[in-house]
């Protein structure tokens, strides 16, 4: 089956991926951080069971799933679900019962006893925010069919943190920015954006300056608006910076082609041929590549998925290829290898 970060989609150039969070607490247990480690062991095995006794209705709305107990995972399994986005680094290093049930796409995960009782997850390649909502609130009604939210008529859905309150729900879209980056824009963007409440923060690294020109831009604003507005309000916004990033792009090429053409193949060239690389200078390279590619500098008869290939070389990811654990230099020698293998042979155009 194939995963969501493996599928092409439009806008593939800028948008990277979808995701629509909601996070929901039931009314019978104190919020999560109030929880005992015995209430924490009840609440998961409550809602693991429940979903467990009607598994056909729920397979039919998010396809086939399994339950991952986390508590007992290794740090590296822990590690690689974080870096494919399943589940959180806060769930992750949770030390309470934790839970996290997951498609075998992968496209759908609910994490228990995280931040909230439950965050249903739904996340798909491009821009597909409406119907991924559709998909969570399928299973937002599954849920609320024999287990009662925390609900008040005024305020909406109670959650743990008040950033979340009345709707609980996270929409994102990840984008990949090279050109407003590279031109210095992020900051005077991050800035507007944030009068319009919506947020963006670089998904690898620190701050504005993400690794790999990787953002992902989010709705600040959880109450007090429908969902249908607050998705709307956040793809309006996401529209115009594709369009800015696409002008940017243009103009960068037609002010100093042979410059971006050159960087492109120096970026092919090294990853093709690199004995050892960092995640960090990987991500920076293949950034540059698929820039090569969206702009039609270099073209193969097939075009890589770039975020397929940055997910695999993490740290964590990149072991479960190996099948074992393994040091920094030893990564590094295999992440090289993979990408040595990995990248097509390039056309002339
Ligand atoms: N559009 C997206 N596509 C894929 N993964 C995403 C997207 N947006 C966010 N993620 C991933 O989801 C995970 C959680 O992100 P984040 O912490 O922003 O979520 P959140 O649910 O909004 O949490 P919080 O309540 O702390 O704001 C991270 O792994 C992040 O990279």
């Amino acid at each position: 089956m194939p995963k969501w970060y493996e599928e092409q989609s439009k806008q593939s150039d800028v948008v990277i991926s979808s995701r629509i969070r909601l996070a929901r607490n039931f009314a019978k247990y104190p919020f999560s951080p109030k929880l005992t480690l015995e209430q924490a062991e009840l609440l998961c095995e409550e809602i693991h069971n429940h979903l467990e006794e009607k598994k056909t209705k729920l397979e039919e709305i998010v396809g086939k799933y399994y339950y991952y107990n986390v508590i007992k995972a290794s740090e590296i399994e822990k590690e690689a679900l974080v870096e494919r986005h399943i589940i959180t680094k806060k769930l992750a290093q949770k030390k309470q019962p934790t839970g996290v049930i997951m498609t075998e796409d992968e496209s759908v995960s609910l994490m228990l006893n995280e931040e909230d009782h439950i965050r249903i997850q739904a996340i798909s390649s491009g821009m597909n925010l409406l119907p991924l909502l559709e998909k969570a609130n399928a299973i937002d009604d599954f849920i609320s069919e024999s287990l009662q939210y925390a609900f008040d008529d005024k305020l909406g859905y109670l959650t743990s943190s008040p950033t979340n309150i009345g709707t609980g729900l996270r929409a994102s879209i990840m984008v990949y920015l090279p050109a407003l980056g590279i031109s210095g824009k992020m900051d005077k963007l991050i800035d507007e954006v944030s009068q319009q409440d919506v947020s963006i923060r670089g998904v690898y690294g620190e701050g504005n300056k993400s690794l790999a020109y990787i953002y992902q831009i989010s709705n600040c604003k959880t109450i007090g608006m429908s969902e249908c507005d607050i998705i709307q309000n956040l793809i309006t916004i996401v529209d115009q910076i594709i369009k800015q990033e696409r002008n940017r792009r243009e103009y960068l090429l037609d002010s100093n082609f042979d410059k971006y053409e050159d960087q492109v193949y120096r970026s092919y060239g090294v990853l093709r041929y690199a004995k050892q690389i960092s995640t960090a200078d990987a991500m920076t390279l293949l950034a540059q590549i698929k820039f090569g590619y969206d702009s039609k500098i270099i073209a193969s008869e097939e075009t890589p998925s770039f975020y397929k290939l940055m997910m695999a070389i993490q740290p964590a990811n990149l072991q479960k290829i190996l099948g074992k654990n393994a040091g920094v230099k030893e990564r590094e020698r295999a992440r090289a290898k993979f990408l040595n293998e990995s990248l097509p042979e390039l056309i002339h155009l």
